[in-house]
């Protein structure tokens, strides 16, 4: 389980700090959703290690991550698009979510395995600037597929894609979730997004998380 409890972090100038607490189950999607500025990219940024809360607690399992730089977090971030180097094929930029020192066989062998995990067997070599919205996505998904870590941060992921693209990606963030047992912390604006995915749903309402019944739709 991953638990904020009272994570509380003023930006400069902001006069009420925000005071944020929830808890996210491994293999669902805990969606946040509020108006704009209301605070959602800082409590992924808070999460991540980006910005540094000045008290409260953000367990994972009964571990503080706190203490934790950003790059020893267990948590991926995805945003809403620009989240693959484009001057790399789809392949090498699924094979930066694997450690450093990866023979180059067994790199192979899981990027093509996490490829076609994510619908897009035999891509490898597609530069990554010729990929769709939608495909782009996809090969962001397999490099946190590689990664391994628990935590899934979405921000906006589904925004810049067309409806259809938009309810396969969403589709597939939710099967992948389940299956490899991710939390999965989704921000989005999209009443559907939340619908389909989520199995806990926050607002931020004056700087706190408020839960809201979730009304699933298939
Ligand atoms: N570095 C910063 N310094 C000062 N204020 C900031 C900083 N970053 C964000 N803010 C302010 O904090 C508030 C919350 O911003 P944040 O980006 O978290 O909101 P949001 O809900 O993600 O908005 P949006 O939906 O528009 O992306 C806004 O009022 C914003 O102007």
């Amino acid at each position: 389980m991953l638990a904020a409890e009272a994570l509380t972090f003023a930006h400069p100038g902001q006069t009420a700090p925000y005071r944020f607490s929830f808890t996210a189950a491994p293999g669902e999607v805990t969606a946040i959703s509020g108006p704009s500025g209301s605070g959602k990219s800082t409590l992924l940024d808070l999460i991540a290690g980006f910005l540094k809360p000045s008290t409260g607690r953000l367990l994972l399992d009964g571990t503080d991550l706190l203490p934790l730089e950003p790059e020893h977090r267990p948590v991926s971030l995805l945003l809403q698009s620009d989240n693959l180097f484009d001057h790399l094929s789809a392949g090498r930029n699924v094979a930066l979510g694997l450690p450093h020192g990866t023979a180059r066989s067994d790199a192979e062998r899981q990027v093509r395995a996490a490829l076609e995990e994510v619908g897009l067997t035999g891509l490898a070599a597609q530069p990554a600037a010729t990929l769709s919205g939608g495909q782009k996505q996809r090969v962001a998904l397999a490099r946190t597929l590689l990664r391994a870590r628990e935590v899934l941060l979405l921000d906006e992921p589904f925004s810049a894609l067309d409806d259809e693209t938009r309810r396969s990606t969403r589709a597939l963030v939710g099967t992948l979730t389940e299956r490899h047992g991710w939390h999965t912390v989704l921000v989005s604006h999209h009443a559907d997004d939340v619908a389909a995915l989520a199995a806990r749903h926050y607002r931020i309402e004056a700087g706190e998380l408020a839960e809201e019944q979730v009304v699933s739709s298939p």
